[in-house]
């Protein structure tokens, strides 16, 4: 096969996961079709001069905090930033954790869904100020920002329809976690706050490029430039929030998730391979020129077409009253 430049370019460091490296082997499915079924992957790689090992082992130096996966038999995944005592900052070691999920839901060929919460009833402050303090020049911080890019890339690309469940603060790179979801789930009272500019910053991990992509180029401008506490109100009239939780329901986290759980369900119950074939085309609309999203379009359709889902509802005579 002779690809173009431009395809070349796009295909360079991708990753496939399992599945895609099963659909991979005689399949009908285009490049980008495998990649898209299969989690497409990595923004940076080795041959272009990002050294990951190197890296991943300057981070492992700033330790504390867990990242925890529970993969449930409902198809949806619970992934939870755990570090309390500083509010769920992001650890060196916890920002290593993170790429491993990631890692292990691109394998997992049987999930529809996943929910990022924070723990003990806050979502997460961003970097860890101590381990900032630690690499405070502009190679290290490049460095940080680089690993922290690919990471929520393919978190965002993973063939699961994610949502951010934001309770108490999200701030700084915490702000930039939620925007690596498809939706934004807010409890009554959380904020999210891109609080880079009081930091002498601007965000690093993706969060301003994906910022501008959910809510546009100017409220993206007046929540950077004012560094602004969204509030859930504020966040569904700009599109931030996808939806606000119940009063009655939050305050509590298991009842918090229990909630966003029932939220996502709307949008995740069905056959596996139809849900992660439609995360598939919606990121191919998202990310690629009009051309090449259709020809992918094209092709993850035909793996849904004629498939057991498919059949059954030709059987059924389904009608959609
Ligand atoms: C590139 C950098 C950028 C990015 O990655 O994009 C960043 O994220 S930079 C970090 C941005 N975040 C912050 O600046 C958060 C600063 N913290 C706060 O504003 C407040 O702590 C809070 C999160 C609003 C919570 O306030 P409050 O409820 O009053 O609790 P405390 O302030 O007492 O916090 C408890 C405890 O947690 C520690 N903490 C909080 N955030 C961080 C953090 N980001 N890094 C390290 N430690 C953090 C805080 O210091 C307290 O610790 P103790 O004093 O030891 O109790």
């Amino acid at each position: 096969m002779v690809l173009s430049a431009a395809r070349q370019h796009l295909l360079g460091g991708i990753r496939l996961g399992a599945w895609g490296q099963h659909l991979l082997r005689g399949s009908r499915l285009g490049a980008w079709g495998q990649h898209l079924l299969g989690g497409i992957g990595s923004v940076y790689t080795d041959a272009k001069g990002f050294q990951e090992k190197e890296i991943r082992e300057k981070l492992q130096a700033f330790p504390g905090g867990s990242i925890d996966l529970v993969k449930q038999e409902s198809g949806i995944a619970v992934l939870t930033v755990n570090n309390p005592a500083r509010m769920n900052a992001f650890s060196g070691s916890m920002m290593v954790e993170l790429e491993e999920r990631v890692s292990q839901l691109e394998e997992w060929t049987e999930g529809k869904g996943l929910i990022i919460q924070g723990a003990a009833g806050t979502f997460c402050s961003g970097s860890d100020l101590n381990a900032v303090r630690a690499i405070s020049n502009p190679q290290d911080g490049m460095k940080m920002c680089t690993f922290m890019q690919n990471a929520l890339t393919r978190l965002l690309r993973l063939p699961l329809l994610s949502v951010a469940l934001v309770e108490g603060n999200a701030l700084g790179g915490g702000a930039e976690l939620t925007t690596a979801c498809d939706f934004r789930l807010m409890a009554p009272g959380s904020v999210i706050q891109f609080v880079h500019k009081h930091m002498g910053l601007v965000p690093g991990w993706g969060g301003a490029a994906r910022l501008v992509r959910i809510v546009g180029g100017q409220n993206a401008l007046k929540m950077l430039g004012g560094a602004l506490k969204i509030d859930p109100e504020m966040g569904l009239q700009i599109g931030l929030a996808d939806g606000v939780l119940e009063g009655s329901l939050a305050g509590s986290g298991a009842n918090a998730l229990l909630e966003a759980e029932q939220w996502l369900g709307c949008y995740t119950t069905g056959p596996a391979p139809v849900i992660r074939a439609i995360k598939s085309v919606v990121v191919s609309g998202r990310e690629l020129p009009l051309e090449v999203a259709l020809r992918t379009e094209r092709d993850v359709f035909g793996t849904v077409w004629g498939g057991p889902a498919n059949l059954q509802a030709l059987a059924t005579k389904a009608k959609h009253k």
